[in-house]
């Protein structure tokens, strides 16, 4: 085992601001006395294969300098390797992204240097994770925040337009695309409820914030091992506009049109040949039916203590 950290940085993220912000990151990891080694991902995806490489090597405590994106990345990588133990590993985040959601359940400051005082803490909690499992593709992603099916995916596929936008950016893109996106007929089914209907979208989360800020989930909590599912049928852009700071403040989850649910298992099928988009973490990750279960308290993160 290798004591070091290993820090994986996303120079890409942020539009660029990992990249920018690295001298002064090493720097000051310099100045705090941590050991470690790193490497920059060379294209999409390359934390999975970066982080199965050192885990392999021997590293047990990470540090992922970058978005959702890359956190996901990483994320996915350790889960698909099998034969490790998983509880050794440590994940500590400085977040450079645009909509930068998961560190928001934990208050993970953006400030690196708060960041960085915040990883030598060592303070960690142990999460959910969630599995998708595609039906056509007959493959495994794992989720550590929010997946989801419907318009929220329609969006992601949208939302690379808008990134120059900051936070704003996945606001602008859910303006932009609710006249074009059409809603599938999905059957969704969890314990002893079988919905078929049209949907706008439903989600399934795990931690509080998506969407660059928004809370469309209610009372989510990451180690309860339960999902919390929003499901919507229908809304309009009206409706939205007039919801605004309700999808920011979590009081959406409340509207007569969002229905709530906790559950740990769900299958949807689509019923139709409307094309679905699936997002995980705010990344496309396919379409058609799938399953999700969720792995209780699965992965250790490196977090403010309370
Ligand atoms: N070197 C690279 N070149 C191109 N894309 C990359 C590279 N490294 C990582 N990526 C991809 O960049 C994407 C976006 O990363 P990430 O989500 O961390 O940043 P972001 O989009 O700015 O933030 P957020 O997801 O918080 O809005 C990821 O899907 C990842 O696969």
């Amino acid at each position: 085992m290798i004591d070091k950290w290993f820090v994986i940085i996303n120079p890409t993220s942020g539009n660029g601001t990992s990249k920018k912000q690295w001298p002064l990151i090493f720097n000051e990891l310099k100045n705090q006395q941590f050991e470690f080694e790193f490497s920059f991902t060379e294209y999409e995806k390359h934390s999975i294969k970066l982080i199965q490489k050192t885990i392999n090597e021997g590293f047990k405590k990470f540090i992922c300098i970058g978005g959702d994106g890359t956190l996901h990345n990483i994320v996915n990588g350790i889960l698909s390797l099998n034969s490790i133990n998983i509880s050794e590993i440590k994940i500590g985040i400085i977040p450079i992204g645009t909509g930068n959601d998961w560190v928001k359940t934990y208050h993970i400051p953006k400030d690196y240097k708060k960041a960085i005082e915040i990883i030598k803490n060592k303070y960690s909690v142990k999460q959910d994770i969630g599995k998708i499992t595609l039906e056509t593709l007959k493959t495994t992603i794992y989720f550590n925040n929010l997946a989801g099916i419907g318009f929220d995916g329609y969006v992601v596929n949208k939302v690379h337009n808008y990134k120059n936008l900051g936070f704003l950016a996945y606001l602008t893109g859910a303006l932009v695309s609710l006249t074009s996106y059409k809603k599938p007929l999905l059957e969704i089914s969890f314990d002893n409820t079988i919905i078929k209907s049209k949907t706008l979208m439903l989600l399934i989360g795990l931690c509080k914030f998506s969407g660059g800020g928004m809370q469309l989930t209610k009372n989510a909590n990451p180690a309860d091992g339960l999902f919390d599912i929003s499901f919507i049928k229908n809304i309009s852009l009206f409706n939205i506009l007039g919801n605004l700071p309700g999808l920011f403040n979590g009081k959406i989850t409340n509207h007569k049109l969002v229905t709530n649910y906790k559950t740990s298992y769900l299958k949807i099928k689509v019923l139709d040949t409307i094309e679905t988009y699936i997002q995980a973490d705010g990344e496309l990750i396919g379409s058609g039916d799938f399953t999700v279960s969720i792995l209780p308290k699965a992965l250790t993160f490196i977090v403010p203590k309370k």
